[in-house]
């Protein structure tokens, strides 16, 4: 069902030095912030020859990247994006297996303008895992 990693996204408490280290300490390519107000963050996408790094911003008040970089303040790794074929065939097996999809289980168009989900990450071993059917 999973298919390949479409990125790995990291919470930062500075994006714009965030971003700058990729693009100079790391010789990245670090492309634009882009709001995504529906998701309440700010990403910055940064492109790598086998998939993808997501730095993530808090966007307004009720951003769930609030809490975590309360508990993180350093930042960190804030979730693992997987790709699938059929989001909601997906959601329904992962539902009938007990697994716990986050928000009301109707998916978001993501930061790639495709549908996306969440899973709990107590879950799935302490990870929360985004969906994104491609
Ligand atoms: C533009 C979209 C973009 C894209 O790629 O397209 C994105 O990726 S948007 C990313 C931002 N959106 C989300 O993260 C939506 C899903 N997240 C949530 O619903 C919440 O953040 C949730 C439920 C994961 C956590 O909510 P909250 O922080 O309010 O709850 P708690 O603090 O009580 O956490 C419960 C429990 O989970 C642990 N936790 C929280 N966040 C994470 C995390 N990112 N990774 C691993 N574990 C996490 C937290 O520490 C608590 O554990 P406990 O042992 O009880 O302390
Ligand atoms: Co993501």
């Amino acid at each position: 069902m999973i298919g390949r990693l479409n990125h790995v996204a990291i919470a930062v408490p500075d994006l714009e030095a965030a971003s700058a280290q990729y693009r100079t300490m790391l010789g990245a390519d670090v492309g634009p912030p882009q709001d995504e107000p529906d998701h309440g963050v700010t990403v910055v996408f940064i492109t790598l020859p086998n998939t993808k790094i997501e730095l993530l911003y808090p966007l307004g008040a009720g951003s769930p990247i609030h809490g975590f970089l309360a508990k993180n303040p350093a930042g960190g790794i804030h979730h693992i994006c997987y790709e699938v074929d059929d989001l909601l065939a997906a959601r329904d097996h992962l539902l009938a297996e007990g697994a716990r999809v986050l928000g009301d289980g109707a998916p978001k168009i993501g930061a790639h303008g495709k549908p996306v989900l969440f899973l709990h990450p107590k879950d799935f071993n302490g990870c929360l895992i985004e969906l994104e059917q491609v």
